[in-house]
Formats: C-alpha cells, sequence, structure tokens
C-alpha cells in the first residue's frame, strides 16, 4: 500500500527523547517537500522561502500557518516581509528534526497552493 502522503500523516507530538532524524531519513521526507521552497539546514531544522504578491498576502499566509501550529501544537519561527515569508522549523524539544517537522512544511506547502503568485 502505497505510504501516506507526508501532508496528510499526523503530526505526531513528541516525548522529547526521540532522537533527530539524521542522513537518509533526512533525505526520503525531503524529497516529499516542495525543493523550490525549503532545504534542510546542517541536519536541525528545515528553512523554507514562500514569495507572495505583496505584504497582505504573505499576512494571510502567516495567520494561516499560525492557526495550523496551534492546531498542531507544533509552531514554526516565522519572519513576515512584504512579498515574502521564510520559516524555520524543527523541534525544540529535541533540539533536531522529526517526521512532524516536515509533515508541518508539507501543509505549508498545501496551504501556499492558493498564494502562489501568477508566473
Ligand atoms: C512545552 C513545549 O513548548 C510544547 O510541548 C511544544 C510547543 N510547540 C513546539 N514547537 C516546536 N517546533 N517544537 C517543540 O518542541 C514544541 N513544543
Amino acid at each position: 500500500m502505497a505510504e501516506t502522503e507526508l501532508a496528510d500523516r499526523e503530526c505526531e507530538a513528541c516525548t522529547g527523547d526521540e532522537d533527530p532524524l539524521e542522513g537518509q531519513e533526512l533525505i526520503d521526507l525531503y524529497e516529499e517537500l516542495d525543493r523550490d521552497v525549503w532545504e534542510v539546514v546542517d541536519e536541525h531544522h528545515l528553512e523554507g522561502t514562500y514569495e507572495f504578491e505583496d505584504f497582505r498576502d504573505a499576512l494571510e499566509f502567516t495567520k494561516e500557518v499560525g492557526e495550523l501550529a496551534e492546531e498542531e501544537w507544533h509552531h514554526p519561527d516565522i519572519h513576515l516581509s512584504w512579498g515574502e515569508v521564510v520559516i524555520e522549523m524543527w523541534t525544540h524539544k529535541i533540539d533536531g528534526l522529526l517526521e512532524a517537522d516536515f509533515v508541518m512544511a508539507a501543509r505549508m506547502d498545501r496551504i501556499y497552493e492558493e498564494y502562489e503568485p501568477e508566473e
């Protein structure tokens, strides 16, 4: 049976004693994200950069991401500028990356589909 798409998986709450993902585990999950948006930084966090037409769209996207973070109780760092939102996503409790971080990133990619500027 095909694996559940990343954005449809549960954000498993972390207990705090998991080991951070590394190596091939990270690569396999990363390949399911929008690589025009995301990069894995130092095997520690995900950094994503989203472009928008203006500040209003960037702000509305930020609000949706904020609501998602509250629902999932898994919170990114968000830098909001005119026409751009930069996200940093990692699991603070273990100071590294777990699947939940990739699930959140995939959910953000899905939210972004409604804002993507015309080519
Ligand atoms: C107390 C602790 O901050 C909470 O359990 C949650 C809140 N949101 C969180 N968000 C992120 N990114 N990492 C965490 O470890 C985390 N922990």
